[in-house]
Parts: structure tokens; sequence; C-alpha cells
């Protein structure tokens, strides 16, 4: 569906789309762990958050050079302009380079490359968020950020992702309160696999904005009143949630229960070269599988905006809404 949106929760090595990992293998000499791209598409059965970022590593050592991060960043723009997103904030995770010996100026200047012409060239307005492995230490999270020093006028924000249970908020206070003293803007992936406190923390410990996934507040009921009082947008991955198993079927996504009960749900695609669809694929899978009409849509596609760090840019957002009000969906 192309209503115009904005993409808020999308990691940038989760674009990396088989074709394009064979066509880096072979550019850079990497060996990859499946024959072909049909191999690799048949370990795309996930159990759980773990297995999926398991293959999620292995594949992105075919990264190797600023063209590599380039061509990536921008095989997603043009994918993601084509299903209606008008503007995108993109992960990326550093330290899962940093490991290889890759450099965070090869990352950032390469994502950079196509990032600074993607206006031009998608009609896509971008941001960047700079993400923390969560089941690595918080000293190595320390010293990601000051790994990001040079790089910093690009970065907008942090977040938090990797695997979530055992690795609760809290164990990256410091690294988030240096981060909100540099100006950046603070995010983090909790409730996906991990409990309603993670939630709550990351609201108090580390004063994040937005909660990436928030999917199990649906289980604290004082926690959902809190969401809606204080409008948290939660940044939704339908189409993820499934492949990984956080709901059993799409149908059963609580979706428009967490609409109903007021929250500021946005829908967005995660990793959308393995979980089966882009922001426009997800918005389609939400109507279909959840019958959302025209006016829940919109409300989707305008938190989306809401949600969004165009505060440095009220005309752009206000221009963008515009559009959402004016789309027709037929
Ligand atoms: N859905 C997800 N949850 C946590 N970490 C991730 N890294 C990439 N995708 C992720
Ligand atoms: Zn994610």
């Amino acid at each position: 569906m192309s209503v115009p949106k904005a993409e808020l929760h999308l990691h940038i090595e989760g674009t990396l789309e088989p074709d394009l990992a064979f066509a880096l293998a072979a550019r850079n000499g990497v060996e990859l762990p499946c024959a072909d791209t049909d191999a690799l598409r048949e370990a795309y059965r996930f159990q759980d958050l773990q297995s999926f970022l398991d293959l999620y590593y292995a594949l992105m050592t075919v990264l190797r050079t600023e063209r590599d991060f380039e061509d990536l960043a921008d095989a997603y723009l043009a994918r993601a302009a084509a299903q209606g997103v008008r503007h995108a904030e993109i992960f990326f995770d550093p330290q899962a380079h940093l490991a290889r010996g890759v450099g965070m100026g090869t990352v950032v200047e390469g994502l950079w490359r196509a990032l600074g012409g993607s206006e031009e060239r998608h009609g896509v307005s971008t941001r960047l968020i700079m993400c923390f492995l969560r089941d690595e230490s918080a000293e190595s999270a320390m010293a990601t950020l000051d790994a990001a020093g040079p790089y910093l006028d690009r970065i907008t924000g942090v977040g938090l992702d990797s695997a979530e249970v055992g690795h609760p908020p809290r164990k990256f206070r410091e690294v988030y309160e240096a981060a909100a003293a540099l100006g950046l803007r603070r995010v983090a992936h909790a409730g996906e696999e991990g409990p309603p406190e993670y939630i709550t923390e990351a609201l108090d410990v580390l004063g994040v904005e937005r909660v990436d996934h928030g999917l199990r507040c649906v289980e604290d009921p004082a926690l959902v009143e809190r969401l809606v009082r204080e409008r948290v947008p939660l940044t939704l991955c339908p189409l993820s949630n499934v492949r990984l198993r956080t709901v059993d079927t799409l149908a059963g996504h609580p979706l428009p229960a967490m609409l109903d009960a007021g929250l500021m749900c946005t829908v967005n695609s995660d990793d959308p070269a393995y979980f089966g669809g882009y922001a426009g694929d997800n918005f389609d899978a939400v109507r279909g599988a959840l019958g959302l009409g025209p006016e829940r849509l919109r409300e989707l596609a305008r938190n989306s905006f809401l949600a969004s760090f165009l505060d440095d840019d009220e005309a752009l957002r206000a221009r963008y809404l515009a559009e959402v009000e004016a789309y027709d969906f037929g």
C-alpha cells in the first residue's frame, strides 16, 4: 500500500536481499553459509529472535566497503519509495561491523553516500540512528559512542537492539546519559521478546522517546494506560512478529486492540529482506488479516510522521501530513 508513510523501525542490515548478498560475497571474496539464493531463502524459517540474529550477523559479513553500504542503503531507499515511504529513520549496528575490522567511517560514510542523495533520487528524507547491541557489554557500547564522535553530525539518535531477554535496558544507563548529553535522540527495542518491565525501564532509565516494538505492553494494563497518557509511540513490526513467532498468527496480532486502547502505534518492516515485506507490504498485511479500515490506516500513517524525528523540519512534516490526509484509500 502506497499511502505516504514514515518508516521508523528499519535495520539497514536487515534489508540485505539474497541477490545482493551473493553479489557482494562475489565482489569481496566472502564465502556464504548457503550455496545459492534459494538455499538462503530456505534458511529463513526462524524459531525466535536468536535464530534470526544468527543468520543476520552471518550474512552481513559480506558488507566490507563504503560502496557496499551505499549499495545496500540505495537499494532499500528505492524499494521503500516504491511502497510510499516518504521518510525513513534508519538503524545501523556498528558493533557488528567494527568487530570484523570494518571501521565506523566506512559504515557511516558509505550509508551517507546513499542517504545524502536520497531526497533527490528517491523522494525520501532520512535520519540515521546508531544502535548498540544489548548482548555486548556496556563498555563496548560506550566505546562505540566514542568511535562515532567524528560522525555525530550525521547521526540523529541512538537505539538498542539484538538479543533482548537477559539484557535489560538499565545495563545501558550510562551510555544513554552520554548520548543525551551529546544531543542525540533516544529510542530502544523493548517488549519484543522481553517482559513489559523492560518497556518501563527504557522509558524511566534510558529516557527513550519511542519504544521499538513494545508489543508486550499489552500484558500490563497499567503500562498501557501510561503509554496512552504519555503518547509514547510504539514502532510495531507485524510481519516480523509473525516470522519470529512473537505472535502465533497475523490474524491474532494485537494491533487493532492496541489502537482501540488509544496507543500511538506505527507499522514498520524491521528486517524486510528476512521477514517477507517492506513497509507497504506490512500495511497491506494488516489491512488484509486484521481488517483495518481507511481511518485506522490513515491513523497509522499520520502517527508515523508525528512520531518521527522531523522536529527540525516542521515544514516538511506538515507537507507529509497533508499528503496523508489527502490520500484516497479507494
Ligand atoms: N527485530 C529485532 N530485534 C532485535 N534486534 C534486531 N536486530 C535486527 N532486527 C532486530
Ligand atoms: Zn528491530
